[in-house]
């Protein structure tokens, strides 16, 4: 497997409201897409962007707020209150050899391959098999960059 490019740093927050305040007027973040609902993840989701010298996207940040009581992000938020760095996502060319990669190094995926955030099929790799770094590996979108 060939590691891609970061795509997106996911922060946990209590209120995508306050973060977007906080990205906007102590970050100078001028490109902030409105917040939507993803169920399916329980989570509400907002993508502040970066910007870069080439005019390829850049890294986002994913500020990930709890929809619903099952949301994977609860405890995080249970055990850091103000939120904070909850994921990191890189891009890959083929998510099902990915998939296969990291079950061949004996990692921990948690649950199935499903359709994240930027429409392309997504996997979380435990944490704890990860240097401490809860992972996710997102299929590049096609045409992107
Ligand atoms: C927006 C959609 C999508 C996208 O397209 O980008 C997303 O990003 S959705 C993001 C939310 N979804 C997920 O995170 C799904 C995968 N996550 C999980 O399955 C769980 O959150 C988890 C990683 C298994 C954690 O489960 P939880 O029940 O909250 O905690 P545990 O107590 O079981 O945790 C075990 C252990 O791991 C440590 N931990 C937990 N979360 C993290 C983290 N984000 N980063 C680093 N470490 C983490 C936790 O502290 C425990 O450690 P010990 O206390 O030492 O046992
Ligand atoms: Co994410």
């Amino acid at each position: 497997m060939k590691l891609g490019r970061l795509n997106h740093i996911g922060v946990a927050t209590p209120s995508i409201a306050d973060s977007i305040a906080h990205y906007r007027e102590t970050m100078g973040a001028t490109d902030i897409v409105e917040p939507f609902d993803l169920p399916e993840q329980g989570v509400k989701v907002c993508f502040v962007n970066t910007p870069t010298d080439s005019g390829m996207n850049g890294t986002q940040i994913e500020l990930i707020e709890p929809l619903g009581e099952g949301s994977a992000i609860r405890g995080f938020l249970e055990k850091n209150p103000l939120g904070g760095q909850h994921h990191v996502c890189f891009e890959v060319e083929d998510i099902a050899a990915a998939r296969e990669w990291f079950e061949g190094k004996g990692k921990r995926i948690l649950g199935p391959t499903r359709i994240g955030a930027h429409g392309t099929p997504i996997f979380f790799v435990h944490p704890k098999d990860m240097m401490g770094q809860l992972t996710e590996i997102m299929e590049t979108p096609k045409g992107a960059h």
